[in-house]
């Protein structure tokens, strides 16, 4: 579990970057923080790893705070994907990058033996590559990988999708989905709506430093309010389905301005037009 407890804190310590901040994350939920540029995700994400330390206030992994633990404790905890893999990569081949975890923190290298090489076939890596010679994409998941391997039971992902093109994005969620469904709580910045929408189980939302809503994925994307104050853009569906039912009154208590995807929206259109060709 990740506690925040009226966190504030500062790189410089004359502007104040995060201020009050407190939001609890539950083991094994797939959390998405969204909000403006500058709004603080990212300096969030660092305290969860405890690359940078509160100001005032308490960040708490698994009951104990981020300032009583020792870094090698931390990093197997909460592993963190960088937005830029290349903030990340360090080796000469596939195989030391997917070691350097273990190594830094003094693991059974026996063990980890084992887990990188189950961790190459599933990515299907070549161990001998250089990893600044493969393209973005798989650089990103080598990084991914790298944090995989160690086996923590929270993984941190700063936007893992940027730069990413589709298939690539779908690649890198896939795995991210099904780390989540062995367990991993996961923490993820990220931009793109239709990807909250799609894989997050709930949303902290940010502006200016702070927390202004949080809660289930669907119940804050279909809150104008907060999607204001974010100035967040819903999920297409969700946009079409919030737009119909203003437009339209009557389809505000139909499936229709409940849909939150194509497949939910899809049926409830059928039905109300074969409700419609029933009453004809
Ligand atoms: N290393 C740093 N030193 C000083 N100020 C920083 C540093 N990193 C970020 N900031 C500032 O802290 C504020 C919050 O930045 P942060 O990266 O946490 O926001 P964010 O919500 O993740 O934004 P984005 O979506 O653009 O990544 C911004 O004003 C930023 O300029």
């Amino acid at each position: 579990m990740i506690e925040f407890q009226h966190v504030s804190a500062s790189y410089d310590e004359q502007i104040q970057i995060l201020r009050d901040v407190s939001f609890t994350i539950q083991d094994g939920d797939f959390v998405a923080f969204v909000g403006t540029n500058g709004a603080g995700k990212s300096t969030t994400m660092r305290l969860m790893n405890g690359l940078l330390k509160p100001e005032s206030g308490t960040v708490l992994i698994d009951g104990v705070p981020t300032t009583e633990l020792r870094t090698s404790e931390l990093a197997r905890r909460v592993g963190f994907l960088f937005q830029n893999p290349d903030n990340q990569i360090c080796c000469n081949t596939v195989r030391e990058e997917l070691l350097f975890g273990f190594k830094a923190t003094g693991a059974d290298m026996a063990q980890a033996e084992q887990r990188v090489d189950r961790v190459i076939e599933q990515f299907a890596f070549n161990p001998d590559d250089d990893p600044f010679m493969l393209n973005r994409g798989t650089r990103q998941l080598l990084a991914l990988a790298s944090v995989i391997v160690m086996e923590p039971h929270v993984v941190v992902l700063d936007e893992p999708t940027t730069g990413l093109d589709f298939r690539e994005c779908i690649k890198v969620m896939d795995i991210i989905r099904g780390l989540h469904e062995r367990g991993t709580t996961i923490v993820m910045v990220c931009h793109d709506m239709e990807v909250v929408g799609d894989f997050a189980k709930s949303v902290i939302v940010m502006s200016a430093g702070k927390v202004v809503d949080q809660g289930e994925t669907f119940a804050i994307l279909r809150n104008r309010e907060t999607l204001a104050k974010a100035s967040l853009i819903p999920p297409q569906i969700v946009d079409i389905s919030m737009g119909l039912s203003i437009m339209h009154p009557e389809l505000a208590a139909t499936p229709i301005a409940q849909a939150n995807d194509l497949r939910s929206m899809e049926s409830a259109v059928l039905n109300a037009a074969q409700g419609g060709a029933n009453r004809e």
